[in-house]
């Protein structure tokens, strides 16, 4: 992979130019790809409705076993696709490959749910009955962000596919490459040409996709602002949206804690992938009475995992860094960061910064943190650190976030439902609802007996 260079090209009809994706730990251009236009884009929709014909026909036990092989293939290559994941993204190899264990989990939860998805069947008078029928939606559309570019598509593409929907697949133009490996692993797998069809571009290309006119449904994962134009987009064709935005996360942390496993998940919660994770729990409330300790661990653990990373003890200030490594002059870098004596009003605490920076805020009482913890726009995410019980579920039902978290944070099993409230979005991935995005429903209504003339 060292002289790696990726030229990612069709056979262009209108495509509008060409982007350079970059490795961000060296700066180096790793792929050249074409930005798929109209005409491109509408001929991919051609490909995947044919797809579509086929894959929605089999049955759900055909698809389980698709979806299993895709799910082997996936952990027989897990070397090779987070290693292609760290380049392109540039996260560590170990959350790399994290992240591929939560890709072929997924698709074998769907591919478990594939074969058990069933209508009901209503009894009506005089032997007559209705029953009722789990359609797939058609052609699937689904965009991801780049800080998550294999997961977001294996967790977009997985129940799409399970409910025997097409998806074309649009990642981040900065993280164009992983994706591509799962399109060919899905073909290995058995799946029909153009089931799954991955369409480079920005956002010129992502309008082309929402706003064609056979495209069912539009699920979305990236910031607020273009969560909006998504909407706008699909609201005129009348379309389902699935929304994954961002938050500012709060993460509420009571003096009867556990403060090793506080300040463990406190720094995970704010540093891992570099910071970079939608539901990272960025607004750290600490009860007054253990603020100066949890401050003073926070610090030393930040140093040490820090020294750990880095082979160098470096400042916590969110500085730019210059790695020593000449390979790596050319690069990204930049200090993990923790602020302290925040107040809730400080922009550094209202808005999402999206990267390694944690902000810890006082508080007094459990109804004062509460109120704090909810007075943002976003709803993403939440955390609750104590040993009382019953405060754990108390505030874990106050919080105004689609996941709250228990004495743990940032943990993603695929069994549990994943989405936003408030502007973090709507719809789910993950768990077993998902699969209620990607299907409609159909009633068919049987008349057993004659029928009489109403005129
Ligand atoms: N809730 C979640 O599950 C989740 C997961 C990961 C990231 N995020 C959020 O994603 C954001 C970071 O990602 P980003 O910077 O890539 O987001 P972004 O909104 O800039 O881009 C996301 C995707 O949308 C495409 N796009 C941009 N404009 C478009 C348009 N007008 N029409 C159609 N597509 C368009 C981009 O090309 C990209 O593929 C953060 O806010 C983060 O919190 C949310």
């Amino acid at each position: 992979l060292g002289t790696w260079n990726y030229v990612l090209v069709g056979a262009p009809v209108d495509a509008s130019g060409t982007e350079k994706a970059f490795e961000p730990a060296t700066g180096r251009v790793i792929a050249t790809f074409t930005c798929l236009g109209e005409k491109e884009v509408s001929l991919d929709v051609e490909n995947a409705k044919a797809a579509f014909k086929i894959w929605s026909k089999k049955c759900g036990r055909e698809r389980c076993q698709i979806l299993l092989e895709a799910a082997r293939i996936i952990k027989e290559r897990k070397d090779e696709i987070a290693t292609v994941e760290t380049i392109n993204n540039g996260k560590s190899i170990f959350e790399a490959r994290l992240d591929v264990d939560t890709c072929w989990q997924c698709l074998e939860y769907y591919a478990g749910l594939a074969a058990s998805m069933a209508g009901e069947h209503i009894q009506l008078p005089e032997g007559s009955f209705g029953y009722t029928r789990r359609e797939p939606l058609g052609v699937c559309v689904g965009i991801g962000a780049w800080n998550y570019p294999f997961q977001t598509a294996c967790w977009k593409s997985a129940p799409a596919l399970a409910c025997g929907n097409a998806m074309i697949f649009k990642p981040s133009p900065f993280t164009p490459v992983s994706a591509l490996l799962l399109a060919e692993i899905y073909t290995q797998a058995g799946m029909p040409p153009g089931l799954f069809n991955v369409v480079q571009g920005g956002a010129a290309t992502g309008q082309f996709l929402c706003q064609h006119q056979d495209v069912a449904k539009v699920s979305f994962t990236g910031s607020v602002p273009t969560g909006m134009k998504i909407m706008e987009m699909s609201a005129k064709g009348i379309k389902p949206v699935t929304l994954e935005l961002g938050g500012k996360s709060p993460l509420i942390i009571f003096s009867d804690c556990n403060m090793e496993n506080a300040v463990k998940r406190a720094l995970m919660a704010n540093f891992l992938m570099q910071g970079q994770v939608c539901c990272n729990g960025t607004r750290v409330f600490v009860q007054k009475e253990i603020i100066d300790k949890f401050t003073k661990e926070v610090r030393v653990l930040g140093f040490v995992k820090l020294a750990k990373e880095q082979g160098a003890s470096v400042l916590c200030g969110g500085d730019l860094y210059v790695p020593e490594d000449p390979k790596l002059k050319e690069g990204y870098y930049m200090t993990p960061c923790i602020l302290t004596n925040c107040r809730d009003d400080m922009t550094c605490v209202r808005e999402e910064i999206f990267g390694p920076v944690m902000s810890i805020l006082s508080f007094d009482t459990e109804a004062e943190v509460l109120e704090r913890a909810n007075d943002t726009t976003f709803g993403l995410a939440a955390g609750v650190f104590t040993r009382d019980i019953q405060r754990a579920h108390r505030v874990a039902a106050e919080l105004q976030a689609g996941t709250c978290y228990i004495n743990n944070y940032n943990v993603s099993p695929v069994e549990l439902p994943f989405g936003g409230y408030k502007k973090s979005g709507f719809g789910r991935e993950n768990g077993r609802v998902t699969i209620e995005y990607y299907l409609q429903l159909k009633t068919v209504c049987v008349e057993m007996g004659n029928v009489e003339s109403v005129f």
